[in-house]
């Protein structure tokens, strides 16, 4: 069942060719805040007072103890477009949806909405939890901008796509976080807006309902809903978005296509990390509840006596090792490597996957390590970055989009693309 949920949801998302409407458009958005709550409430007086006599509020400079949540901000969402948002706690993610909801002004720069927006923004948001979900469900509609005669048209299938049962007519606040993310999405997506703001609510649900979420959006999106989702899953934002906005203390760091943004993302997350650690790059843990069956604990290479290698050598062998915690049992799963160089023309060097050397992985539940033997490292001397994935046919367990890592030479191969194992002879040919 739960295989079939993902084989759909795979081939459903694949991202479509956006047309050109652009329906939000974010110009050069700066917002500062605050973190003394009685000056803040002190400069937000003389803002006004400052506006009510006709003033000009000075708003690209900073007062004592504010600070830039988000600086010089742009980018735009056309319609039908799935953008990712991304970036550490505190990079100014909800800051950023918040603006473009209209729950809060930017301090500089202007936003642009084409539409109806629907803001996923914090779980229970627009839920009054005194009023059951059957109340909430008009109430939070008819917010939404939803006239009554077509919620009533719509209202059955909320409740079906929300799962919530008996609880319908129960108070909002007897809700698990889980029951409130769904009915919040069903209000949201039966909607229809042109434009659906989504800050990881989805995370709180099971894997079952984020993926009818998932196919949900695909639907959406379909009839031109544009998207922006925040995760600080890389994986998740790979599925589901064509496009990314990376953010890291308020900043623009990267945007433009999901891939390379998500690779400088997870760059950035692993230099902090492979500084403490030493040629081994640990992920994040993650809980069950999450996982898709299978989690990439860790990535390192190994030499043939067992011992870690902090860097790999041209030409002599290596294993590349993927330190897994599998949740089930999988028959035949696809080990697959990508390698593309960091200098230059950061170019794919060498693409290799289990599946397409017919070998396959036979995991049972529990922790285990994939290795990937190298009798021969043929990379020259230079700094790497692998993107490493494990799937059963179109099942994508987990990716990781950067794993980097250096190689050494002791020979001599300036000149070269690449390096050739080689051994010299004189053969002697007797002539017959
Ligand atoms: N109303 C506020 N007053 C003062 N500071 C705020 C306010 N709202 C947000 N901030 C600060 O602005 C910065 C950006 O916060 P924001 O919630 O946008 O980050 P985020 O990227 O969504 O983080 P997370 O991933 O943890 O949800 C943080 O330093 C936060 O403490």
């Amino acid at each position: 069942m739960m295989t079939e949920l993902i084989e759909d949801f795979n081939q459903e998302i694949a991202p479509r060719q956006e047309d050109s409407e652009v329906v939000v458009s974010v110009e050069g958005v700066s917002k500062k805040f605050c973190r003394d709550l009685k000056r803040s409430l002190f400069y937000g007086v003389q803002d006004i007072a400052t506006e009510l006599i006709g003033g000009q509020r000075k708003s690209e400079a900073l007062r004592t103890k504010e600070f830039w949540a988000l600086k010089d901000i742009t980018f735009q969402l056309r319609r039908g477009e799935a953008l990712g948002l991304i970036g550490s706690n505190g990079a100014g993610k909800s800051t950023l949806l918040r603006i473009i909801s209209g729950l809060i002004n930017p301090d500089t720069g202007c936003v642009k909405v084409k539409g109806r927006v629907a803001p996923l923004i914090a779980l229970g948001a627009g839920f009054n939890p005194i009023l059951t979900g059957r109340e909430n469900i008009y109430a939070n509609m008819s917010i939404l901008g939803l006239p009554t005669k077509e919620i009533n048209e719509r209202f059955q299938d909320v409740v079906d796509f929300a799962e919530i049962g008996d609880a319908l007519d129960s108070p909002v606040q007897s809700y698990s976080s889980g029951m409130a993310a769904r009915l919040g999405f069903a209000c949201a997506v039966h909607i229809e807006p042109d434009v659906l703001l989504i800050d990881e609510v989805l995370a709180v649900g099971d894997v079952k309902f984020r993926m009818k979420c998932y196919r949900q959006l695909a639907k959406l999106r379909e009839k031109g809903t544009a998207f922006i989702l925040v995760s600080h899953n890389p994986n998740d934002l790979l599925k589901v978005c064509h496009k990314s906005v990376y953010l890291a203390k308020g900043r623009l760091i990267a945007s433009g296509e999901t891939d390379p943004v998500m690779r400088k993302y997870e760059e950035d997350q692993s230099l902090n990390v492979s500084e403490t650690l030493k040629g081994k790059m640990i992920l994040p843990a993650k809980p069950q509840s999450e996982s898709l069956g299978l989690d990439i604990l860790s990535l390192y290479f190994k030499d043939e006596q067992g011992n870690l290698l902090e860097t790999l050598n041209t030409g002599e062998s290596a294993y590349l090792c993927v330190e897994c915690q599998a949740y089930k049992h999988i028959e035949s799963a696809n080990l697959g490597v990508a390698i593309t160089a960091l200098a230059g023309q950061n170019d794919r060097v060498l693409y290799m996957t289990s599946a397409n050397d017919r070998e396959s992985l036979e995991i049972s539940p529990g922790r285990v390590e994939l290795q990937m033997q190298m009798p021969f490292c043929g990379l020259l001397p230079g700094i790497y970055s692998a993107k490493i994935f494990i799937k059963e046919g179109f099942i994508s367990f987990d990716i990781v989009e950067s794993f980097r890592f250096s190689v050494k030479s002791s020979k001599v191969t300036n000149q070269c693309l690449f390096y050739q194992p080689r051994n010299w002879k004189v053969v002697s040919k007797t002539i017959l």
